[in-house]
């Protein structure tokens, strides 16, 4: 233990202390009863000399739960016959009983009807009561069919009714058993009578309400504890885990959907023992083991049995997290948000919480890194001289503040080999003024918000229109046909169909179609058509990518629906009012925005800062406007986040961080650097689940897909990389072209539109910046078209180097021929996309 650091035992002994005075201070009746009778008032304590709490068995406090919460709104009767004979007079009994008690009927047919009209997102009217015809197993399986519709997400509630032939009933051997196995609650013998059908109807009327009830109250029980910051889990009598809340995962690294295993694999201490014992009711500690952890962390635990009979049937286990666990948080996560709208810090809690300013001083605040270094230290004491060497060469560099700074492994090779690539990378790579400052300033008014008339905003598509923004979630999507369809207005339209429509934004963020269509017209008309590249398609293409990398099942199962909208707000935003110049240039030239932001993540502080001003200059656009202080914080500090990491100066430290934590190399560990992990192809990648579990990780999951989709042009089938790859370059040209003409210092000096080679610099593109993301990526998202398609556009970009192709109008002649030879003589040419020379 490193000096002043808290012990595990003496956070449990404080909560126990602050407990207790709580209790002589108020004279609260805070607690059970029977732990309240064990509670002792000297807490001189230790786990070696006896039970830190006694055990609370005297008085064993009835479970019950209150009759409110077993409360479900009456509904008129939704009755669902699956019957494979249409005319069945059975089916028309039970139909007309279910009309005679004011409820409906509807009838199927078969197995596949009766599962597409389940899934809720088909059919919202969940029938109560399902009647199935069981009487000819081989026209209808009743037996498979309950299982399926048992199999199917909330369900449980359901009364399943089997109807069995009488003369089947009445056999000797009839069994039962396997109906109510399946997951039938009643198995009826065929009938036409209207009164045995009415009876049957209302008995599985009220069966249902109740079965609703009590599933509606475990279901509110277990979202409250999902909601709290404590550690939950619920056992059964055989200390089998049958639940734990979100706290509980997030701490000790499990999977929410992980199913029953025993207690005693992840808990052990006093608070099992008591739990074994049979006490109803106690205080005590537990350890838990994490699953990314070797240590198991000591905590105050609460535990309750419940028995509504004289058998326990559950067992609950709710333990305090200590503040340290808190802090591993992140501020500001989404993840507070989803526990209402308070920050977790300050939800009233007992015990720990109460840390006052003062006892600030106390605590022990040290930063990983100095750990890190003291233990490196440690480890030279006695080491050899070349591991002394080495250890000391490390410290060295762990004690820069550059930590994640690139620094080009085989620089020189590159600086000699390919002069083009060293400008492009080095360009984007480095941050501030690139040379001796020239006092000229740029004559661009950067800040100018350019008012957008708000009329006309109504989505109205024509046919073809509609036809293609149906193709929005391809990967390829045809954005240059977009642009060319809605008149240079593509952001305005896919936003409408994608935040809108498909990933319904309005509803998250409980704003009006009207507002999103505002919106997303003022930050259109704020990117600036001139420029060819980091116009409103960019941000349309960036848009489109980030709604099919969350369209993908991992992203769908880690991100709420607020952190999506964040991410299509961020990506529909993020270059906005970009100069198409880079922030080199405009520190070079003195430009007000690098003044404003004195040189450090000039335009993507623009970017995101302007997005805010403009969402927030009038309610008529404010998508923000009806959520309330927590959310918006939330969703601000987010989408700020996702602008500020599109920065390329922080490319290597967002995609190794990235790397860091999600993966291991098979061949070593994770700590072995980027370039050692994810350029080395014959040793595999390995996702590191157990991050998943981490909140703080999932910011780098976000940046990631903001970044990959940012740069995904490279990832793209080839005629769209192609015409993103000449879009860019004409961008640089005319940099360089300005830079020249106003005697400022060249940025990229290669990319000159006489001499540059655009296969070169693409080439290098893909090796140094897009080829180790998209991997890392493309495996965490399972996306493998991301390398592959960056794969086929290099191969072809050294076809055309090779060729000796430098300018983009070599480059389009080039790829106009090979479309041409490429496409069978009898059939239609593609032809590129919006490509002129
Ligand atoms: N195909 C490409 N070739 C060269 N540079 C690119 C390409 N695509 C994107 N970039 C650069 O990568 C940068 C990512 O951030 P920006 O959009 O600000 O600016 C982008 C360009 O400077």
């Amino acid at each position: 233990m490193l000096a002043g650091e808290e012990t595990s035992i003496e956070l449990v002994k404080r909560w126990l202390q602050n407990r207790a005075d709580e209790d002589l201070e108020t004279g609260s009746s805070g607690g059970s009863p029977g732990a309240r009778a064990g509670r002792r008032s000297s807490l001189a304590l230790t786990p070696e000399d006896e039970p830190l709490v006694d055990v609370a068995n005297r008085s064993p406090p009835p479970s019950y739960i209150p009759s409110a919460l077993l409360y479900a709104p009456p509904e008129p009767l939704e009755l669902l016959c699956v019957f494979p004979e249409r005319a069945s007079r059975v089916c028309a009994a039970a139909s007309a009983a279910a009309s005679r008690v004011g409820g409906e009927a509807r009838t199927v047919r078969g197995l596949r009807e009766t599962l597409e009209l389940l899934r809720r997102d088909v059919d919202p009217r969940l029938p109560h009561v399902v009647v199935i015809d069981a009487r000819q197993p081989q026209s209808l399986d009743a037996i498979a069919l309950a299982r399926a519709i048992r199999g199917i997400k909330n369900t449980q509630h359901i009364i399943l009714i089997a109807v069995v032939k009488k003369s089947a009933y009445l056999k000797d051997d009839f069994a039962v058993l396997p109906f109510l196995e399946a997951g039938y609650n009643r198995v009826m013998v065929e009938t036409l009578g209207a009164t045995a059908w009415c009876a049957e109807m209302l008995q599985a009327r009220s069966a249902a309400t109740a079965a609703r009830a009590q599933i509606g109250a475990v279901a509110a029980l277990a979202a409250a504890a999902d909601r709290s910051r404590d550690l939950v889990a619920v056992t059964d009598d055989q200390q089998r885990i049958l639940l734990t809340n979100k706290s509980w995962c997030r701490v000790l690294g499990w999977r929410v959907e992980e199913g029953p295993r025993p207690f005693t694999e992840t808990a052990g201490g006093e608070a099992l023992r008591l739990a074994s014992s049979g006490a109803r009711d106690w205080e005590a500690p537990v350890t838990l083991r994490r699953r990314a952890a070797p240590d198991p962390i000591l905590l105050p635990c609460r535990g309750a049995a419940v028995a509504l009979t004289r058998s326990t049937s559950h067992v609950v286990f709710v333990c305090e997290p200590t503040n340290a666990m808190d802090g591993e948080r992140g501020r500001g996560s989404l993840h507070s948000i989803r526990r209402g709208s308070l920050d977790v810090r300050s939800v009233a809690s007992d015990g720990l919480r109460r840390t006052s300013l003062a006892k600030l001083q106390g605590l022990p605040l040290e930063a990983p890194i100095t750990k890190v270094i003291t233990l490196l230290s440690a480890a030279t004491e006695g080491a050899p001289p070349s591991t002394v060497a080495c250890i000391e060469r490390a410290v060295d560099m762990l004690r820069t503040s550059e930590l994640y700074s690139p620094q080009m492994k085989d620089e020189p090779k590159l600086r000699v080999e390919d002069p083009i690539a060293t400008d492009l990378i080095g360009a984007l790579l480095s941050q501030g003024p690139t040379n001796i400052i020239s006092s000229r300033r740029s004559s661009n008014d950067s800040t100018v918000v350019r008012q957008t008339n708000r009329t006309n905003i109504k989505h109205k598509t024509s046919g073809q229109l509609r036809e293609l923004l149906d193709t929005a979630l391809t990967w390829d999507f045809e954005i240059f046909r977009l642009e060319d369809m809605t008149r240079g207005r593509p952001l305005t339209h896919l936003g409408l169909t994608l935040m809108g429509q498909r990933f319904d934004l309005c509803g998250t963020l409980e704003c009006d179609e009207r507002t999103l269509a505002n919106w997303l017209t003022t930050i259109e008309t704020n990117y600036r058509p001139k420029n060819s590249y980091h116009n409103s398609t960019h941000a349309a293409d960036v848009l489109q990518a980030v709604a099919f990398f969350l369209e993908k099942e991992r992203l769908k199962c880690l991100l709420e629906p607020l952190e999506a909208a964040a991410a299509l707000v961020a990506a529909a935003a993020h270059d906005v009012d970009h100069p198409g110049t880079s922030s080199a240039f405009l520190c070079n030239s003195l430009d007000p925005l690098a003044i404003l932001y004195n040189d450090v993540s000039v335009l993507e502080s623009h970017h995101a800062a302007l997005t805010f001003k403009l969402t927030l200059s009038d309610d008529r656009v404010n998508i923000f406007k009806n959520l309330d202080r927590e959310m918006f914080k939330t969703i601000r500090h987010n989408v700020i986040d996702m602008i500020l990491a599109t920065e390329m100066t922080k490319h290597y430290e967002h995609l190794a961080k990235f790397v860091n934590v999600f993966y291991a190399t098979s061949g070593g560990s994770k700590e072995d650097g980027l370039q050692a992990d994810v350029s080395k192809t014959d040793e595999p990648l390995s996702l590191d689940t157990t991050a998943l579990s981490l909140p703080e990780n999932l910011v780098l999951v976000k940046r990631m897909m903001i970044k990959c989709a940012d740069v995904s042009n490279a990832s793209r089938p080839q005629k769209f990389a192609f015409e993103w790859a000449k879009r860019i370059a004409d961008e640089y040209f005319l940099q360089t072209d300005e830079e020249k003409a106003k005697d400022l210092p060249v940025v990229m000096p290669m990319f000159d539109r006489a001499t540059c080679s655009i296969p070169r610099s693409q080439i290098g593109f893909i090796d140094y910046i897009i080829m180790d993301m998209m991997e890392a990526w493309a495996a965490f998202i399972d996306m493998p078209e991301l390398v592959s398609h960056a794969r086929s556009n290099h191969q072809r970009w050294r076809e055309l180097d090779e060729a000796g192709v430098t300018t983009i109008a070599e480059v389009m002649r080039a790829q106009r021929q090979y479309a041409l030879q490429s496409t069978p003589s009898n059939t239609t040419t593609t032809t590129q996309p919006t490509a002129e020379e």
